[in-house]
C-alpha cells in the first residue's frame, strides 16, 4: 500500500505536536505538510526538539500551501477554521479530520449557539460523521469527514454506552458527570486561567451554569437512547497536572438494568476493542496508567438504591483527541484500528 499523505493544520499546538508524536512513527503515514501561521519557514523539530532527527519537515503557510497534495488533513486549530477550507478539499477528494467542534453537533444552529459562529458548509455537515470509531466504527470507514469527538465527551459516551444501547438507565433521574482534566485540555495558547501560578495546588469547577461539551454529550446520549428523554448533569474541573482526564459517572438502573451482571456486560461489549479497557470489579482507574496512549480505563461500582458508577480515565491529547483522531484515519483508510497507535503508558 502506498503511504498516506497527511497534513496537519496547526502544528505548533498541544494536539498539533501530539498527532506529530504519534504519525511520525506510523508505519503507513507520509507527512506531507504542517502548518503554522506564525512559525512558516521554521524546522519543526527547532521548535519541537522532541522530534528532532524524526521530522525533518518545516512549518509551511496555511495561507499559501496547497492541501490538495494530502490524502487527508487533520485540523488542529481552533473551532470555525476547518469548516472554512472543508469545502474545497472535499470537492478535490481529500479526507477531512477535524479536532474541533465543527462537525460534531448535526445541528448548526446548536453550534451556532454554542460556538458563536454561523455555520458555513451544513451541506457538509450533514455527511459529517461523529468520530467515535467504538461506537461509530462503520460510519467512520466510510467517512470524507469526521468531527473528532471533544475530549470530556468521549469519557461520558463510552462510560455509558453498554447501557445505551441496551436501555438499562432510569432517565427520570438526571445522569451526573462529574469531570476533571489537566491543563493541556486548554491548548498552548496564553491564556490566566492555565499559568503555573494560577493552575499549580488547586483544583476548581468551571463551565458549571453551561459548558459546550453538554450539547454535544447530550445529542449523543439521545441518539444511543434511542431519543430518550435524557438528563444529565455536567461539570468540568480544571485539575493541577499536565494530561489527564478522569470522569466519575452516577447512573439510577430502571428494573431491567438493575437485574444485570454489568461488569461481565461491560467486558464483553468491549472486548473486541483494543483501546477500551474494563478493569476487574473493585479496581480504581488513576490517569498515570493511560498517560501518552490511547487507552481508555474504566472501572464499575455498583452503588445501593439501583445506582451505578462507573470511573472513566484517559489521556485528553490521545484518546480525547488526537490518538483518536489517528484511530479514525485508520479505518478511514482501511488498516487495524490500532495502527501506529501501540505506544503504551509512560508511568510513573
Ligand atoms: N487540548 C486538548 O486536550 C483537546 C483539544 N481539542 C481541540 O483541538 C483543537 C486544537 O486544540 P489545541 O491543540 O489544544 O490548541 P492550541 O491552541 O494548542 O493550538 C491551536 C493551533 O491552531 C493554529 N491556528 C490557530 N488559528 C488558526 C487559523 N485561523 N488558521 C490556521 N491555524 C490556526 C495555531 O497555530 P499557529 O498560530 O502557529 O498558526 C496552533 O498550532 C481545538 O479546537 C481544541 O478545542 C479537542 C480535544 C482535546
Ligand atoms: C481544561 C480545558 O479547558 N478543557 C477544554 C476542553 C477541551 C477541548 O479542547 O475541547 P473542544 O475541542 O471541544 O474545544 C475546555 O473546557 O474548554
Amino acid at each position: 500500500m502506498e503511504k498516506i499523505k497527511v497534513g496537519i493544520v496547526g502544528g505548533t499546538g498541544y494536539t498539533g505536536v501530539e498527532l506529530l508524536r504519534l504519525l511520525a512513527r506510523h508505519p503507513q503515514v507520509q507527512l506531507q505538510v504542517i502548518t503554522s501561521r506564525g512559525e512558516a519557514g521554521l524546522p519543526v523539530a527547532d521548535m519541537f526538539p522532541s522530534l528532532r532527527g524524526v521530522v525533518d519537515l518545516a512549518f509551511s503557510d496555511p495561507a499559501t500551501i496547497d492541501l490538495t497534495q494530502c490524502d487527508v488533513v487533520f485540523f488542529a486549530t481552533p473551532h470555525g477554521v476547518a469548516m472554512s477550507q472543508a469545502p474545497a478539499l472535499v470537492a478535490a477528494g481529500v479526507k477531512v479530520i477535524d479536532l474541533a467542534a465543527d462537525f460534531r453537533l448535526q445541528d448548526a444552529a446548536e453550534f451556532e449557539k454554542w460556538y458563536k459562529l454561523p455555520h458555513s458548509c451544513t451541506d457538509i455537515l450533514q455527511q459529517a460523521v461523529y468520530g467515535l470509531t467504538e461506537l461509530y466504527g462503520d460510519q467512520v470507514a466510510q467517512a470524507q469527514v469526521i468531527g473528532n469527538p471533544g475530549c470530556y465527551p468521549t469519557t461520558v459516551l463510552l462510560g455509558l454506552a453498554p447501557l445505551l444501547e441496551n436501555g438499562w438507565i432510569d432517565y427520570s433521574v438526571p445522569i451526573i458527570a462529574d469531570a476533571k482534566s489537566g491543563v493541556s485540555g486548554a491548548g498552548r495558547k496564553a491564556e490566566v486561567s492555565t499559568l503555573f501560578s494560577e493552575a499549580s495546588d488547586n483544583l476548581k469547577a468551571y463551565g458549571v451554569a453551561g459548558h459546550r461539551h453538554h450539547p454535544e454529550i447530550l445529542a449523543q446520549l439521545k441518539k444511543l437512547s434511542g431519543d430518550a428523554a435524557v438528563n444529565l448533569i455536567f461539570v468540568p474541573h480544571l485539575i493541577p497536572m499536565i494530561r489527564g482526564m478522569l470522569t466519575t459517572l452516577h447512573v439510577k438502573l430502571n428494573a431491567a438494568g438493575s437485574k444485570q451482571s454489568l461488569q461481565q456486560v461491560y467486558e464483553q461489549r468491549y472486548q473486541h476493542d483494543y483501546f477500551v479497557d474494563v478493569m476487574p470489579a473493585g479496581a480504581l482507574p488513576e490517569t498515570r496508567s493511560v498517560r501518552g496512549s490511547n487507552v481508555l480505563r474504566m472501572a464499575l461500582y455498583p452503588q445501593a438504591g439501583d445506582y451505578v458508577t462507573i470511573v472513566v480515565v484517559q489521556d485528553n491529547l490521545v484518546k480525547g483527541a488526537s490518538g483518536q483522531a489517528v484511530q479514525n484515519m485508520n479505518l478511514m483508510f482501511g488498516l487495524a484500528a490500532d495502527t501506529g497507535l501501540q505506544v503504551l503508558p509512560l508511568l510513573p
